[in-house]
């Protein structure tokens, strides 16, 4: 099969995130978070029903996901596919049963990939199923290439009335390089404005799939659900294991529970692992006594025992989150295995520094990012000290989304109160000697002189991006890429109205507001994907903001020059709307080394704040001073002006 990219662009797609996983003999059933039943009750159709997993040999196991751009139904299909095999009762609405986490909830999108075992009569035989619901947005790509390179098979689900867009080729392309079967499958045909045909089309021209059996399906209604289960049987190969050889098993996700400790979720590769076996890992020196093992049916169900092929959960007495490595092979204790490649690290595409407001906060706060990590692979964790904000850490991330979700989870998860900085992507620092540095964070960008003496160039990472849109946006689009510094690489039409366009851009254009702009200048209708394009020499600055001439080093920022007065008149506006007024003047400035690029003052506050308290409420002035003295909690010093945590947040996401 030619690849459509290859073919139209000369560029091949090359994965942001490779694997050297050979799992595709293997399940994975990524983690089911462990707070899910506080929310809500999962009620199993069948919970007296006990599995003996021994009656499932591989021929009866199929491991699938679904993949998809954002919103075209996948955790929808999932719950109805739950529904049809009696995992969960029927309950009629779109519960999203897959999509646990309060922040997915909260925001309508999924973040972790998560994995269900289901069980289901086709033919006469009883077939053991385990499917992948993984996320559709960008920054989770990562959890999608992890659960694909453990699938055998997946279903590539397409909005009728949308057709395919930027996510869809890219989850494409990432399954095809897994060399997975692929189900073509329409989605929403019950949406006035489907237009199979049209979706048909497309498909066909950019990913050349046989379309002569292509399902036709309402997630939302349930029409020709029916069809799919049995087109996985038939169309996906099962796994490939072998019980008679030494257990060995892959860890690929495990998560905190408070009552027992790490439950590691296991891809059985060989052999069997039951309750009561003594097992240790290829990376750690820690013998463990199996205390329990089960499947995700959807809740946690001990089965006592798994086979290769299988995947399933297993507690076995580990106490810190430290211990359980994403990618680490499992083995039985005394037992000679060879180890699994595990997974490569994900890469980190921006940094930010996490600083507790109370700084008293720091060992919990550490605490929680441990656990949260450990949850959450994909984030990587350096400790670091700021002037203004104290000690914290540097957490990189897949992407701004990315980023504002773990923010979101150490609040919501464990009640953390943080402060977010500045977002930043790696930049590259050459030395004259050819020696390089990566700077992940602005204060160690080069000073005058080392730039002076030392610097041969600064460089700053780029992508390459694909937009589909509707052909009337290209004007706005090619505006919108040049103002961020983009290249134009290639366009070409995906059917007689769309258009998918290349642009190499530079990612810290992109990580910013880069997809709203998108989004609002092609009213909704632009889908955007990017990958990995390596570094490219930029006339990079750090701009620094100064309160009452004092520098805020967790404001700081790396700039491309071009960009830095239009920023600097913008930040001191914007920090003005944000910072209140206090007992002295402020003065906010931001600069380029000695050069001041903007200033704004915030005169002194003459104010009784209880002053409206009059005619001698009592009750009423203490609550106004108590609310006073909660808000001063979340407030922070920087040199004697108060910042409120609320003015970092809304100053990071431009709400101010
Ligand atoms: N009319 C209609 N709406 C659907 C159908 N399937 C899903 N939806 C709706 O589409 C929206 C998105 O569905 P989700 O299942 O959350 O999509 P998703 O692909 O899991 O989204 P992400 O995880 O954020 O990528 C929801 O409002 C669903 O109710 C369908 O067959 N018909």
């Amino acid at each position: 099969m030619t690849c459509f990219l290859t073919s139209i662009t000369g560029v091949t797609r090359c994965c942001r995130f490779t694997y050297r996983t050979p799992l595709h003999s293997i399940s994975i059933t990524p983690r089911w978070y462990s707070k899910r039943t506080t929310t809500e009750k999962l009620k199993a159709a069948n919970p007296s029903k006990s599995f003996d997993l021994k009656e499932y040999p591989a021929e009866y196991i199929r491991n699938f996901s679904i993949i998809a751009h954002i919103d075209h139904g996948k955790s929808t299909l999932a719950d109805r596919l739950l529904e049809y095999t009696n995992t969960i009762s029927s309950t009629g609405s779109n519960k999203q049963v897959l999509d646990k986490l309060k922040v997915e909830r909260e925001r309508g999108i999924t973040v972790k990939a998560q994995t269900v075992s289901m069980f289901y009569k086709y033919k006469g035989n009883e077939y053991l199923l385990n499917l992948i619901d993984t996320p559709g947005h960008v920054d989770f790509s990562y959890e999608v290439s992890r659960s694909l390179a453990a699938c055998q098979g997946t279903i590539l689900l397409v909005d009728a009335a949308q057709g395919i867009q930027a996510q869809t080729v890219a989850n494409f392309y990432l399954a095809f390089g897994e060399g997975l079967h692929i189900i073509p499958v329409l989605n929403k045909i019950d949406l006035p404005g489907a237009d199979c045909e049209r979706t048909i089309k497309q498909i066909e021209s950019a990913f050349e799939l046989d379309m002569s059996s292509i399902l036709k399906i309402s997630a939302k209604t349930g029409v020709n659900i029916d069809s799919i289960l049995p087109s996985v049987i038939e169309n996906i190969p099962p796994p490939t294991g072998i019980i008679d050889r030494p257990f060995r098993a892959l860890l690929f996700d495990s998560w905190y529970d408070q009552y027992v400790g790490v439950v590691c979720m296991l891809g059985v590769v060989d052999g069997k692992i039951k309750k009561g076996d003594k097992i240790t890992s290829a990376h750690s020196i820690n013998k463990y006594e199996v205390t329990e093992v089960g499947i995700m049916h959807p809740e946690q169900v001990p089965t006592g025992y798994l086979h290769a092929g299988q995947v399933g959960y297993v507690i076995c007495g580990m106490k810190t989150a430290s211990e359980a490595h994403v990618g680490d092979t499992f083995h039985h204790v005394g037992q000679k295995i060879d180890e699994l490649p595990g997974f490569q690290p994900a890469q980190s595409m921006v940094f930010a520094g996490i600083f507790p407001v109370d700084t008293n906060d720091f060992q919990r706060l550490d605490e929680s990012i441990t656990k949260l990590t450990l949850n959450d692979a994909s984030v990587s964790v350096h400790k670091e000290t700021s002037h203004a904000l104290g000690q914290g850490w540097r957490l990189g991330f897949l992407g701004t989304l990315h980023m504002d979700v773990f923010r979101q989870r150490l609040e919501n998860e464990y009640e953390a109160n943080i402060i977010a900085t500045q977002p930043t992507v790696p930049y590259r620092v050459v030395f004259k000697d050819k020696t390089t540095r990566i700077v992940r964070n602005p204060s160690d960008f080069p000073d005058s002189e080392e730039r002076a003496f030392k610097v041969a160039r600064l460089e700053e990472p780029m992508v390459l991006a694909t937009m589909i849109f509707p052909e009337e946006y290209m004007g706005k689009m090619i505006e919108l890429c040049g103002s961020r510094r983009g290249e134009q690489r290639d366009y070409v039409f995906v059917d007689e109205t769309r258009v998918m366009m290349k642009y190499i851009l530079p990612l810290a254009e992109v990580v910013t507001d880069f997809y709203d702009e998108l989004k609002s200048r092609s009213s909704g209708y632009a889908s955007f994907d990017y990958e990995d394009a390596g570094y490219e020499e930029s006339d990079l600055v750090k701009m620094t903001v100064l309160l009452n001439h004092k520098p805020v080093d967790a404001l700081s920022v790396i700039l491309h020059r071009s960009q830095v007065d239009t920023v600097g008149r913008d930040w001191v506006k914007r920090l003005k709307k944000v910072i209140q007024k206090q007992l002295f003047e402020i003065v906010i400035q931001t600069a380029l080394g000695a050069k001041i690029i903007a200033r704004e003052t915030i005169p002194a506050l003459r104010k009784n704040v209880t002053a409206k308290c009059y005619g001698g409420d009592v009750s009423r002035k203490m609550k106004l001073l108590q609310k006073q003295k909660e808000g001063k909690k979340r407030m922070k010093m920087i040199g004697n002006v108060e910042i409120p945590q609320k003015a970092f947040y809304d100053f990071l996401d431009k709400k101010a």
